[in-house]
C-alpha cells in the first residue's frame, strides 16, 4: 500500500502490460477511469450527478498524455456533456492509440477550439497536456494556457501528472519552467513520489490512482513509500500498570545557547508530551533555571551532564561556540541514540572531524535537517536538494549510516538500507518558528523509549504532521499555529494510536 515509482519504473511496467495487450488498451483504460473520475467532479460542483450546466475544457497535448485526454472528451461527450477541446498538436507523427483516440474525439459531439475561448466558466478542466513524457520547459502557446488555467478558479483535474511537473521530484520542469495547479490528479499504473512532495503537493491536489489493470507482477518492489501507520504501528505498545518513569527512559535537550532558550525548551516539552521517563534541558549557556509552564522539566549545565543511557537531542538553539563543539564530539562518542537538529547539523557541515565521528559512531543517529541544512551537509545549494529531495535524503543517510528526515512539504524520511518514505500528513501551519525543534524532541523521546531508528522516524513525522492537521481541524491554523500548541496534540495522537493497537502491555525491563 502507498507504493510509489519512479517515471523509470512505470514506463517498464507500461511497455510489459502493453505487449499483452490489444493496441490502445491502456490509453482507453486511462480515458475511462479519468472520465468516471471527471463526472464524479463535475456532478458535485454541480450539486447533482446529472449533466453539469456549465462545459467542461479538455486541453490535450501533443503526446500520449494529449491521447489520455482525447479519450476522456470523447467519453465525456458520450455522456451527454458539452465539451471543449484544445488540441496541440505534434508536428512528428502521433502513436497509433493517440492517432485512434483523436479519430474517436472528432467523431463525438465535443467541439474543436484553438484558443480558450474568453468568458467562458467552466464546470471542469481537465489538463492533459503533458505527462512523464515533458523533457523540457514548457513555452509558447502552451505555457499561455498553463497560465490561464491557473488564473480560473474551477476544479482542475491533470491525467497522470499537472503538466509541468516532474513526477520523480515534484519540481517544475525547468528552467523558467510552469507547471499546472491541479485540484485533483488521477495517476496512472503507479503513484509517483512527485506529486506528494517538494512543490507536488501544491500542484497535483488530491490524488487518486487508476492503476489500469497493470499487474503488481509488472512492477518492483517498492523502495520508497507513502509514510503511513501501517508501515510503523506495531511499535505502539500499550504500557503495563507496573512500569514506572524509569522504564521509558531519559532525554536530554542540548542546546539553549545566550538567548535561545526557546528552542530546546520547546524540544523538551515535547519529548515530556511524548512519553519520555524523565527529560533534561542541557544548556550550553546559562539561562532559565526551570520552565514555569513545564515544572516537570529539568535543568542542568551541558557541559556537566552525564550523557550514559541517556538519549541526546543536540542542536536547538546550540550556536556555534567551542563549547558547543566540544560537548557535540562526546555525544557521537558516546553509544546512546542520538538526534541531530539545526545547529548540531551545521556544526558537523563545518567540521571534517565532526564528520568522522558521526559516520564511525555504533548508535543510532538520526538526523533532520531543513533543505538549507542538507545543503550544507552535503555541500550543495538548496535549490539542488529541493531540485531532487529523495536523492538528497538518501544520500546523507547513507553517507553517515544515520536515518534523516528531511523537513519541508512532503517531508522525506530516508534509512540507511535505501529504503525512503514521503510523508503526506501536515500543512502550511507547520511552516513556522519551533515546529522543528518540536519534531526533533519527538524523535529523541521515541528513541529513549526503545523504537527503532526507523519507527521512531517514520512515526514522529506521522505524528507530528498528524498533530498539525488535526489543530487545523480544530481552527488553530494553518495561520498562526504555535509550536507550543503541537506537543499535547501529539499526546493525543500518540495515545489513540496505543488504543487502536490489539496488543498486550510490555512488561518493563526490571
Ligand atoms: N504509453 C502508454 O502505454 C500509456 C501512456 N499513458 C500516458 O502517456 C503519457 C506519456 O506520454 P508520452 O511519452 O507521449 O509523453 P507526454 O507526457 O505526452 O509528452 C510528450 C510529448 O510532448 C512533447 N514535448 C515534450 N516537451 C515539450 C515542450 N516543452 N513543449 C512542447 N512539447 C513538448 C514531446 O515532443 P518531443 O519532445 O518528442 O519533441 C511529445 O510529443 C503518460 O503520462 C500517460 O498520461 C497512459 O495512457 C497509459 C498508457
Ligand atoms: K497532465
Amino acid at each position: 500500500m502507498g507504493a510509489l515509482f519512479s517515471v523509470a519504473e512505470i514506463r517498464q511496467a507500461e511497455q510489459a502490460a502493453a505487449a499483452f495487450l490489444p493496441q490502445g488498451s491502456l490509453m482507453q483504460r486511462a480515458g475511462q477511469a479519468a472520465a468516471r473520475l471527471a463526472i464524479e467532479l463535475v456532478g458535485a460542483t454541480a450539486g447533482s450527478a446529472s449533466v453539469p450546466p456549465r462545459p467542461v475544457l479538455v486541453l490535450a497535448g501533443p503526446g500520449n498524455n494529449g491521447g489520455d485526454a482525447l479519450e476522456v472528451a470523447a467519453n465525456l461527450a458520450q455522456a451527454g456533456i458539452d465539451v471543449s477541446i484544445i488540441h496541440i498538436a505534434s508536428a512528428a507523427p502521433s502513436a497509433p492509440e493517440t492517432a485512434q483516440a483523436l479519430a474517436r474525439a472528432r467523431a463525438g459531439t465535443a467541439s474543436f477550439a484553438d484558443a480558450i475561448p474568453p468568458d467562458e466558466k467552466w464546470a471542469l478542466v481537465v489538463d492533459g497536456l503533458f505527462g512523464i513524457g515533458l523533457a523540457r520547459s514548457i513555452v509558447g502557446a502552451a505555457r499561455t494556457i498553463v497560465e490561464e488555467v491557473n488564473a480560473m478558479e474551477c476544479p482542475v483535474l491533470a491525467l497522470d501528472v499537472p503538466s509541468g511537473l516532474d513526477a520523480d521530484t515534484g519540481a517544475v520542469i525547468g528552467p523558467d519552467g510552469i507547471a499546472v495547479v491541479a485540484s485533483h490528479t488521477i495517476t496512472f499504473i503507479g503513484d509517483k513520489p512527485g506529486l506528494h512532495t517538494f512543490t507536488g503537493r501544491d500542484h497535483a491536489g488530491q490524488v487518486a490512482l487508476a492503476r489500469l489493470g497493470v499487474d503488481d507482477a509488472l512492477l518492483p518492489a517498492a523502495s520508497v513509500h507513502l509514510n503511513d501507520p501501517s508501515l510503523f504501528e506495531f511499535a505502539f505498545v500499550p504500557r503495563a500498570h507496573s512500569s514506572h518513569k524509569g522504564s521509558f527512559g531519559d532525554v536530554a535537550v542540548v542546546g539553549g545557547a545566550h538567548g535561545m532558550s526557546g528552542a530546546p525548551i520547546l524540544a523538551a516539552r515535547a519529548a515530556l508530551y511524548s512519553g519520555a521517563g524523565r527529560v533534561f534541558v542541557a544548556a550550553i549557556d546559562q539561562g532559565p533555571a526551570y520552565d514555569p509552564v513545564q515544572p516537570e522539566l529539568m535543568f542542568r549545565d551541558a557541559a556537566s551532564l552525564g550523557t550514559a543511557g541517556t538519549t541526546i537531542v543536540a542542536g536547538p538553539g546550540m550556536g556555534d561556540s567551542a563549547n558547543a563543539i566540544r560537548i557535540l564530539a562526546k555525544a557521537l562518542d558516546g553509544e546512546e541514540p542520538l538526534v541531530l537538529d539545526a545547529d548540531a547539523l551545521n556544526l558537523v557541515a563545518a567540521s571534517p572531524d565532526l564528520q568522522v565521528r558521526l559516520a564511525a559512531r555504533s548508535g543510532i543517529a538520526l538526523l533532520t535537517p531543513h533543505p538549507l541544512e542538507a545543503a550544507r551537509l552535503l555541500g550543495v545549494t538548496a535549490a539542488v536538494v529541493q531540485g531532487d529531495r529523495l536523492a538528497a535524503a538518501r544520500e546523507i543517510a547513507a553517507r553517515y549510516d544515520a536515518y534523516v528526515i528531511l523537513k519541508g512539504s512532503g517531508t522525506i524520511i530516508a534509512m540507511p538500507d535505501g529504503e525512503a518514505a514521503i510523508n503526506p500528513t501536515g500543512n502550511p501551519g507547520l511552516a513556522s518558528a519551533g515546529t522543528g525543534d518540536v519534531l526533533a524532541g519527538l524523535c529523541g523521546s521515541l528513541l529513549a523509549q526503545g523504537w527503532p531508528g526507523r519507527d521512531a522516524a517514520l512515526a514522529a513525522v506521522w505524528m507530528h504532521g498528524e498533530a498539525a492537521d488535526r489543530l487545523v481541524a480544530q481552527g488553530a491554523g494553518p495561520i498562526g499555529l504555535t509550536a507550543g500548541e503541537l506537543p499535547a496534540a501529539i499526546r493525543s495522537v500518540l495515545n489513540r494510536m496505543v488504543e487502536q493497537r490489539p496488543r498486550r502491555c510490555a512488561l518493563p525491563q526490571s
